[in-house]
This record gives C-alpha cells, sequence and structure tokens, in this order.
C-alpha cells in the first residue's frame, strides 16, 4: 500500500507502528514493522479485517500469519509478475505482427504467380521475361521475409524459455510455503477445486496435525532454531506423502495432508505412521551440542466428499486435532460425523 504521509504524521505513525508491535508482542523486524503500519494507517482494509478476525479468535499474531498477511495484503501483485505479463504480451505481439507480415507477403506473392504465369507463357518473348523478373524479385522479398520470420521465432523461443523459468520462480512464490517448502493454502483450494472437477463424487482425506507445544520451542531457543525445527518437521511430514498426496503448510506450526481417494481408515494407518516418524526425531542444536526436547505431534483425520472452502476444511481439522490434543497429544483422532 502506497502512502502519502507529511515526515509529521509518517513519524506518528511510525511510533504507533511499534507500540503496535509491543502490544502484539513481536519484534520490530521489517516485515513485522509493515504490516504493524499498514495496520494503524488504517486504510488497508483486508489487512485490518484478517487481523481483527485472528484477534477476536483470541489467536496470537505469530511468524507465520504475519508473513501471508505481508504477501497476501501488502506485497499483493508483485512488480515481477507484472512484468512477466507485460514481457509475454510484447513477444506474443511481435509474433503476431510477423506473421500477418509473412501472411501478407506470401498472398501477394501467389497473387504475382498467378499474373506471372499467363505472362511467361505468352508468345511475346519481352513481356514473360519482364513477368520472370518480376516473379524472381517477388520470390527474393518472400524468402527474406520468412527468413526473418524464422530469426524472430528463434529469439522468442529463448525469450520464452527465460520467461517460463520466471513464472516458475513466481508460481513457487504464490503456490510454496517460503520456510518448509511445502504447498500453501491457496494451493490447497486450488488441488481440490482440481480434484472434485476430475471426479465429483471422489473421496478426500485430511489429516491435519499440529506440533505439540511449539511454543516451548519458540520461547527457549528463539526464532531461528526453532524455525529449523519446524522445518525438519515439515520435511519429515512430507516424507510420508507420495506424488498423489498434498502436503500444506496451514498455519504456524500446522500442517494438513491431503490425500485423495484414500479412506479415513487407511488415512489413519498413515497418520500414526506419521506420529511414530516425528517421535523419533532427535534434534541436537549445533550451538552448543545439546539435546533439544522431543518433539510430538497431534494429528486429526477428516474426510471431504465434496466440494468446500479451504477454511471450512481447515476448521473440521482443527476440531479432530483438538480431540487428539485434549485425549493426550502424541495421538490420531478422527473428527467426529455431525
Ligand atoms: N519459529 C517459528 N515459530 C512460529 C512460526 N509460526 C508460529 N510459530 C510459533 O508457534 C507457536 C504456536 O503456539 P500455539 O498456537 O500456542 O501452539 P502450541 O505451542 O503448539 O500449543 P498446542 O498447539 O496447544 O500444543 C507460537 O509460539 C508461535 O510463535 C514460525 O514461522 N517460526
Amino acid at each position: 500500500m502506497k502512502h502519502h504521509d507529511s515526515i509529521k504524521q509518517a513519524n506518528q505513525k511510525m511510533n504507533r507502528a511499534i507500540a503496535q508491535l509491543q502490544q502484539w508482542q513481536l519484534p520490530a523486524t521489517p516485515v513485522n514493522y509493515a504490516v504493524g503500519y499498514d495496520y494503524v494507517d488504517g486504510k488497508n482494509a483486508p489487512l485490518i479485517a484478517a487481523i481483527k478476525r485472528r484477534l477476536s479468535r483470541h489467536k496470537r499474531l505469530d511468524a507465520f500469519f504475519i508473513e501471508e498477511s505481508y504477501r497476501q495484503y501488502i506485497l499483493g501483485q508483485s512488480k515481477f509478475r507484472e512484468e512477466i505479463v507485460t514481457d509475454l504480451d510484447n513477444i506474443a505481439a511481435d509474433l503476431g505482427q510477423n506473421c500477418q507480415r509473412s501472411c501478407a507477403s506470401t498472398s501477394r506473392f501467389i497473387g504475382e504467380l498467378e499474373s506471372g504465369v499467363e505472362a511467361i507463357t505468352s508468345a511475346d518473348q519481352a513481356k514473360s521475361a519482364r513477368a520472370l523478373q518480376q516473379l524472381l524479385k517477388s520470390a527474393t522479398a518472400l524468402k527474406q521475409q520468412q527468413r526473418q520470420l524464422l530469426k524472430k521465432l528463434k529469439k522468442s523461443q529463448q525469450q520464452t524459455a527465460v520467461l517460463l523459468d520466471e513464472l516458475e520462480e513466481v508460481r513457487q512464490e504464490v503456490y510454496l510455503d517460503p520456510l518448509t517448502g511445502l504447498f500453501n493454502t491457496k494451493a490447497m483450494a486450488q488441488h481440490l477445486e482440481l480434484w472434485f472437477k476430475e471426479i465429483p463424487d471422489r473421496k478426500i482425506a485430511a489429516i491435519a496435525i499440529n506440533i505439540d507445544h511449539f511454543f516451548q520451542y519458540s520461547d527457549n531457543f528463539g526464532p531461528l532454531i526453532s524455525d529449523v525445527i519446524l522445518s525438519k518437521i515439515a520435511t519429515k511430514i512430507s516424507s510420508y506423502v507420495d506424488k498423489s498426496g498434498l502436503p500444506v503448510r496451514s498455519g504456524g506450526d500446522e500442517f494438513v495432508i491431503l490425500l485423495p481417494d484414500i479412506n479415513s481408515t487407511a488415512a489413519k494407518e498413515i497418520a500414526e505412521k506419521i506420529r511414530q516418524g516425528i517421535e523419533k526425531l532427535r534434534f541436537i542444536s549445533s550451538q552448543t551440542g545439546t539435546r533439544l526436547p522431543k518433539t510430538t505431534i497431534s494429528l486429526g483425520i477428516s474426510e471431504m466428499t465434496a466440494p468446500e472452502p479451504v477454511q471450512q476444511v481447515l476448521m473440521r481439522s482443527r476440531k479432530a486435532v483438538t480431540r487428539a490434543q485434549k485425549d493426550g497429544r502424541n495421538r490420531v483422532a478422527t473428527a467426529q460425523e455431525n
């Protein structure tokens, strides 16, 4: 969001943004500060609504939420993405123009050929020589035009290859969680829509996962170590998902695995394997060489039989996880049927 404040106004907002961050118990990192500033500025309505929604649920504004909000509500459409689209537009326009030119010269040549044949076959030798000369000239011009088109095509091919690489970067920026490399909820929504479009009456199992007492890591070992642990747990979780499934980071210390065409009994078995795998993980601090506390996770199984909004899926999944937590954590629970 662009700001057009005087220095005095900007200073006042800066102080309010810092006070706001303190109230939210967040350090004044550049990303946190940008979100805090936009919040106190009061003009970024979607960002303010998202923050209020979270606070009304008595949830802490954690690193994951702030980063997601920053990307979604402040960065928005990145300039990079706009540039790629403009570049693609230019390539397409350029190719279009060249094709049009080439078509025009081909039809001109065909016209000349038709009228030329008559002149060439006439008894008048001078007339047929002139016609031949003219045809030769046109053929040379056409050849040149085609050569130019080929050159342009080659250049466009190279430019398209570069753009495809850049598009891949944008795809990662849009659909992957930067810390863990897992998919984000945007990708989750996209996959659910696609899967149900492919086979409308299929079943999709969801395994929701929450790290038990993760705040202990963030509070005791700081953001660097806890980020490493979070991303190692994410990698371990995704190692249990084959190509047909989708591992998603759906919140700070929260993940969802979507498994198409898997029933809840099979999903429960997979969840149990993940639980055991995480329980076996051991973390040692590379700074001090000390062993960090054991990590466990609580898991909840639910099932989808029709397309539904991601937030609804997440809410049901979280309820199943809450059951596992209430039953003592480090276990798998199944969502209750309504
Ligand atoms: N390092 C790091 N910590 C994060 C990130 N996102 C969220 N957290 C932390 O994860 C913790 C989640 O806390 P809670 O939601 O209370 O969950 P919990 O501590 O696992 O407690 P239970 O879910 O009840 O077991 C908070 O301390 C957050 O600061 C992140 O991206 N990096």
